[in-house]
């Protein structure tokens, strides 16, 4: 049987029976939520013209766009975002509304995504958008309806957190670097990679600008953070967010969810799109956020009408997933316990010698057995031992909370975790080899290169203008250039001998390697004191 017809595309699937019933359930506890609060549903077209995701939000990422060809051979989109073609029509065909509006959607997107890593490519979003108005009571209203749209589904353990577009602009301008370097220092603040921004930002010394930016992936947790930052800087327009975020919150504690608010400062996503609250909201079980908004003011004018507007979108199968899971607990299974997956191999002697200093009891992973899941005595901590790829699996898709693995993996695969700490073990470093005296950059062939690390060895080449030819190779990469399958290789090297005994020499160092502690999205925020705890363990291990 031909299995394109009976297979689905990648992403997707087929939901059968209490899947479903789960599903509309949720959705429709949230969409007369919604619909309580005087929010208006409406439906957009499931394919639009490219050209409206394209020019409105350039953070959209085109590869991962669905893609169809229009009989007049215009490029059209599968939906890829809710928000988007509602910002149209508010600005278009609500032109002469008053304002402000508030709209609703419950519809579905689509992202192409890559295979095999268990990400959807398929989402019904319940979501929604108030459009005209602007500040504290808008924002205040858009944050109710979300909070109470997650408590009516019955999800006991949620939390939104907060964040301002407006911080790290601030402190980015008042830094003074250019762009290519605001983007690195923003990307590293994203994935909270605390010590590799200390580095990036060592050049400017104790400028006040660089020490707030040097804790932002830090300042996470309660209405402490606040206090923090108003420590850390005297930035106008930092000090008026934070200010701002203070009396957003003392208004929606006032409604009764004070509680479940928790503060994230080093929300730094989407920074063109965003430009003053931003939220997420997180729920035990979901490794991912499963709410996502904030104010974009600047969106609507793109479509001809400048008027603020803001919104959130809810994941309404993550969640319905969760509570199916969770059974209602508080932060959904295994909320007393820290699973960390090691990586197996040249890692594993080191964590665990790690683990060891810091106090664990590891002589059931010591006493060797064919065990993969192993409790530590009296502590709440599991460890998981696993293939290094799979540990960014585990980690990103919520079933361990945390992992050791090698910058070279991280690097490779990419992902959505944090990387919070470097161990500093496990050091090597990625390189472009091949045969002594050989020329790879001259001459107008297309260079092939063989590699373990196809994506590492073009993000290299792309950075210097360079297209060329990866060949994928499983081990002994040195092979290929000795037996003339490839030009060079992008390969581990650590102490040279293996190039040097076939014949072979660096020509470029790639980027250094060591390994990482990462740290799923969902339970650095709802497990964090835990965390926490196992990371300071682990750092005072590393000092001992
Ligand atoms: N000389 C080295 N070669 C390869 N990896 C090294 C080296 N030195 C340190 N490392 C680190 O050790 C990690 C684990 O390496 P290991 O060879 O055990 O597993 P692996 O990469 O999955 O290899 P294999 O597929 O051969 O089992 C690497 O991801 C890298 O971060
Ligand atoms: O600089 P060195 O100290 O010589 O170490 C580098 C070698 O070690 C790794 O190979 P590994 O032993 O893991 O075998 P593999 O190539 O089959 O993965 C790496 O791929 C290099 O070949």
């Amino acid at each position: 049987m031909n299995r394109f017809r009976i297979s689905t595309p990648e992403g997707t699937r087929d939901l059968l029976f209490s899947s479903c019933r789960a599903l509309r359930q949720t959705e429709n506890t949230i969409r007369a939520s919604l619909e309580n609060r005087g929010y208006s549903e409406i439906i957009t077209p499931a394919v639009e013209y490219f050209d409206v995701f394209a020019q409105a939000n350039p953070e959209l990422d085109q590869e991962q766009m669905l893609k169809v060809i229009d009989r007049s051979g215009r490029i059209c989109v599968v939906r890829p975002d809710n928000t988007t073609p509602i910002a149209r029509i508010a600005a278009t065909r609500l032109d002469n509304a008053a304002l402000p509006v508030r709209l609703y959607y419950s519809q579905k997107v689509f992202r192409s995504v890559v295979g095999g890593h268990g990400h959807k490519g398929e989402f019904l979003q319940v979501g929604a958008e108030l459009i005209g108005a602007d500040g504290l009571e808008a924002d205040k209203d858009i944050l109710s309806a979300a909070f109470g749209a997650l408590t009516e589904t019955g999800a006991a353990g949620f939390r939104i957190e907060l964040g301002h577009a407006e911080i790290y602009k601030a402190l980015i301008e008042e830094l003074g670097v250019d762009a290519a370097a605001a983007e690195s220092i923003r990307r590293l603040i994203e994935n909270k990679s605390f010590a590799a921004l200390g580095d990036t930002l060592s050049p400017y010394g104790d400028r006040p600008a660089a020490g707030a930016l040097r804790a932002m992936p830090q300042l996470f947790g309660g209405m402490e953070v606040l206090d923090q930052v108003e420590a850390l800087t005297g930035n106008v327009r930092v000090l008026g967010a934070v200010s701002y975020l203070r009396r957003l919150y003392r208004a929606l504690d006032e409604t009764g969810y004070g509680d479940r608010i928790m503060i994230d400062l080093g929300l730094v996503h989407e920074m063109d799109y965003y430009t003053g609250v931003m939220f997420r909201g997180y729920i035990g079980g979901a490794g991912a956020a499963i709410l996502a908004g904030g104010r974009y003011n600047a969106l609507c004018a793109k479509f001809g009408k400048d008027m603020p507007a803001g919104g959130f979108g809810i994941d309404v199968e993550s969640v319905a997933e969760s509570l199916q899971g969770a059974a209602g607990t508080e932060t959904g299974t295994r909320r007393d316990t820290v699973r960390i997956a090691l990586t197996k191999g040249r890692l594993e002697k080191k964590t665990l010698a790690l683990l060891k200093s810091a106090g664990y009891d590891i002589s059931e992973l010591e006493a060797g057995s064919r065990k993969l899941i192993f409790a530590l005595p009296d502590t709440g901590v599991e460890i998981v031992l696993a293939k290094a790829a799979d540990v960014i699996t585990y980690v990103e898709h919520g079933v361990c909370d945390m992992g050791v693995v090698g910058k070279d993996t991280i690097m490779e695969k990419g992902g959505s975790f944090y990387e919070m700490v470097d161990l500093g073990f496990g050091k090597c470093r990625f390189a472009l080899a091949t045969k002594k005296g050989k020329d790879v950059y001259g001459g107008y062939q297309t260079p092939v290169i063989a590699t373990k690390y196809p994506a590492v060895t073009k993000a290299f080449f792309n950075r210097k203008n360079m297209d060329v030819e990866t060949i994928k190779i499983e081990g002994s990469v040195e092979l290929a250039p000795l037996l003339e399958l490839a030009d060079a290789i992008v390969d581990i090297v650590e102490t040279g001998t293996t190039l040097k005994e076939n014949g072979l020499e660096v020509i470029e160092d790639v980027a250094p390697i060591s390994a990482r502690v990462i740290v799923n999205l969902a339970s650095a925020k709802l497990k964090k004191a835990a965390i926490q705890k196992v990371i300071a363990e682990l750092e005072s291990g590393l000092e001992g």
